[in-house]
């Protein structure tokens, strides 16, 4: 029988009011929860009404999963939504943060970090679009990026998901939303979320709010900061993500001044983080009836519980039978839900197939990556005087070292949530290596010789026209990260200094923040900042032998010590070793 929430030629007010008018609370209260994939099943939906599935860091149906396996989970979990009596299809998240990169094979673009050194917001969103159609590779509809955070402390663990320690630049890469989703048509109501179609996917801005600001850049901890440090640095960015139509925000585990912003009282919907309810007492859980109470009342909209969804689904089921939680505060929640369910046109196409397939890693993406690779590095040394520039470096030589931890592993060079929740070591998808990048750029009568860190006796028994030594910190994610001492990994010090006191050398640093480097300077001829590059390598050698310049500009304070920490642009006690926006450039005389 003809129902007007099933006619995509109604108005989207129209159809939400029918369907909430129909709906009963089992169903309301499915559509405000988010399970794992491990936990759901086509009768886990059935039964439970769920609205949302996602895949945690790392969480894949098989490893190196292909396209299809992931589009027939997908679509599995969603017939179980579609056999429900209403028949509301189920968004599928994953966080998709540096391209999709939970997923074996996709283009893994450079960290926020790195994206913010190029100042280039339309890169920005040809990475969204590039994105959004390597998520929808794989069936999924839904990403929890970008991260917005404006890192105020390189201590922080998840610093380098921050474009930036200036909200302005934060701002401005908020562009990448556009790509995600679509650009905004004219006639589209300002502040309303827009998802165009079957090509893009909604978005989240994350995690609001203050992330970035916690005390000393201790992960989840407390941001202490008044109204107008609070409007003027951490809050812009949500306003630039509200008015380009972003779908989602996500909760800050962080609390502000105390109060946990998961139970914090005002969007598309507002998610939880995962487990981010449980932390709102301390020890997490212990009083899950409260937590759910406190997180719903304060507006969260959907909860990513990830994995005791009865539990959340009976509490919040009796604390409405109790008028604890206010019918009103649930139908509003799953208003927005809806509102983001039908403008993205899930109802119309509830299901994934394999059109997009071929996007995933395909050559243009890679090219992409690439580019934005090339446009995130930051020459911060080049000579010492009173000699020449050492950069760019010469393709044809007599023979050319590269030494380091980092020139010859694909997983360090990619960083945190890469395949693996914390990233990891070696060959952990399809990419090029700094040294591959370097050996397919050299003249074929260079020779390139690689060892990761060579001894005295080596130095001394090789003879090198110059060596290229890549160092820096390994993967990381989330308080993991947390470091009070921001050294690079050994021994990558050593390696700086066994092969660049015996021949010249340019040091690489891949690195998801500023690293201790002061002492280390003098011994180099010339230094570059590369971030965490990801898959496409082959842009740092297109710089480093000058087929392009360098245009990257620091979108964070390089300390001189860490003592020197929290120290930002406008500070008064400002005494960086390279200012924020300090980058050097070829000079092509
Ligand atoms: O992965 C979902 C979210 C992510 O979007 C948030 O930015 C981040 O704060 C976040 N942390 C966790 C918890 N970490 C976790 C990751 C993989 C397996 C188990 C736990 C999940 N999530």
């Amino acid at each position: 029988e003809y129902m007007k929430y099933k006619d995509p030629k109604q108005p989207i007010n129209t159809r939400i009011k029918d369907l909430i008018g129909r709906m009963t609370l089992a169903e309301k209260i499915g559509q405000m929860t988010q399970i794992e994939r491990q936990v759901a099943s086509a009768d886990v939906m059935k039964k439970y009404f769920i609205g949302s599935i996602l895949s945690g860091g790392g969480s894949v149906p098989a490893p190196q999963a292909s396209p299809s396996i992931w589009v027939s989970m997908v679509n599995e979990f969603q017939k179980g939504a579609l056999s429900t009596r209403l028949g509301i299809p189920m968004i599928y998240g994953i966080d998709a943060v540096h391209g999709n990169n939970n997923v074996y094979n996709a283009t893994l673009f450079p960290h926020n970090v790195g994206l913010g050194a190029t100042r280039d917001p339309d890169l920005i969103k040809r990475i969204g679009e590039a994105t959004a159609l390597e998520v929808r590779a794989t069936g999924i509809q839904y990403t929890f990026a970008p991260c917005i955070a404006v890192c105020r402390d390189p201590r922080w663990g998840r610093c380098y998901e921050s474009y930036s320690e200036d909200h302005t630049v934060v701002q401005q890469m908020t562009d990448i939303i556009l790509g995600l989703q679509g650009e905004i048509p004219v006639n589209h109501t300002k502040g309303v979320p827009y998802v165009a179609g079957k090509d893009k996917v909604a978005a989240c801005a994350k995690h609001f709010v203050g992330d970035g600001g916690t005390h000393n850049g201790i992960n989840e901890n407390n941001t202490i900061i008044d109204e107008h440090g609070l409007l003027s640095i951490h809050m812009p960015p949500y306003y630039d993500s509200i008015i380009k139509g972003v779908a989602t925000i996500m909760v800050s585990y962080s609390s502000l001044n105390g109060v946990k912003m998961h139970a914090n009282h005002d969007l598309g919907f507002v998610i939880s983080d995962w487990l981010g309810i449980d932390r709102i007492t301390s020890p997490p859980g212990e009083n899950y009836t409260y937590s759910v109470q406190a997180g719903i009342n304060a507006g969260i909209d959907m909860v990513m519980v990830p994995y005791n969804y009865t539990d959340y689904i009976d509490d919040l089921t009796s604390l409405v039978h109790k008028g604890i939680v206010n019918m009103n505060r649930i139908d509003d929640a799953v208003r927005r839900i809806l509102r983001v369910k039908f403008t993205m046109g899930l109802f119309e196409n509830p299901l994934a197939d394999l059109s997009f397939a071929d996007q995933l890693g395909k050559k243009e993406h890679r090219e992409l990556a690439r580019e934005a690779v090339r446009k995130s590095l930051v020459l911060l040394k080049n000579g010492n005087p009173p000699n020449q520039q050492f950069l760019p470096l010469p393709k044809k030589a007599r023979r050319i070292l590269v030494a380091g931890s980092h020139a010859s592993n694909l997983g360090y060079q990619c960083g945190g949530w890469s395949i693996q929740w914390m990233g990891s070591s070696g060959d952990i998808t399809t990419g090029t290596t700094i040294l591959d990048a370097i050996k397919s750029t050299v003249a074929d009568s260079t020779p390139v010789v690689y060892s990761e860190n060579p001894d005295e006796s080596f130095m001394k028994h090789n003879d090198f026209s110059f060596a290229i030594v890549v160092v820096g910190e390994p993967p990381y994610s989330e308080t993991v990260g947390d470091s009070t001492d921001l050294t690079i990994l050994d021994p990558g010090p050593d390696t700086i200094r066994t092969v660049c006191s015996a021949v010249k050398c340019v040091v690489v640093i891949v690195s998801g923040r500023p690293v201790v480097i002061e002492p280390y300077v003098p011994l180099m001829e010339a230094l570059v900042a590369a971030w965490l590059p990801g898959t496409e390598g082959q842009g740092v050698a297109d710089v480093l032998f000058g087929d392009y310049g360098f245009t990257g500009k620091l979108p964070r304070t390089w300390f001189k010590s860490v003592d020197q920490l929290p120290m930002n642009v406008g500070d008064p006690h400002y005494d960086p070793l390279y200012p924020f926006g300090f980058g050097l450039a070829i000079n092509s005389s």
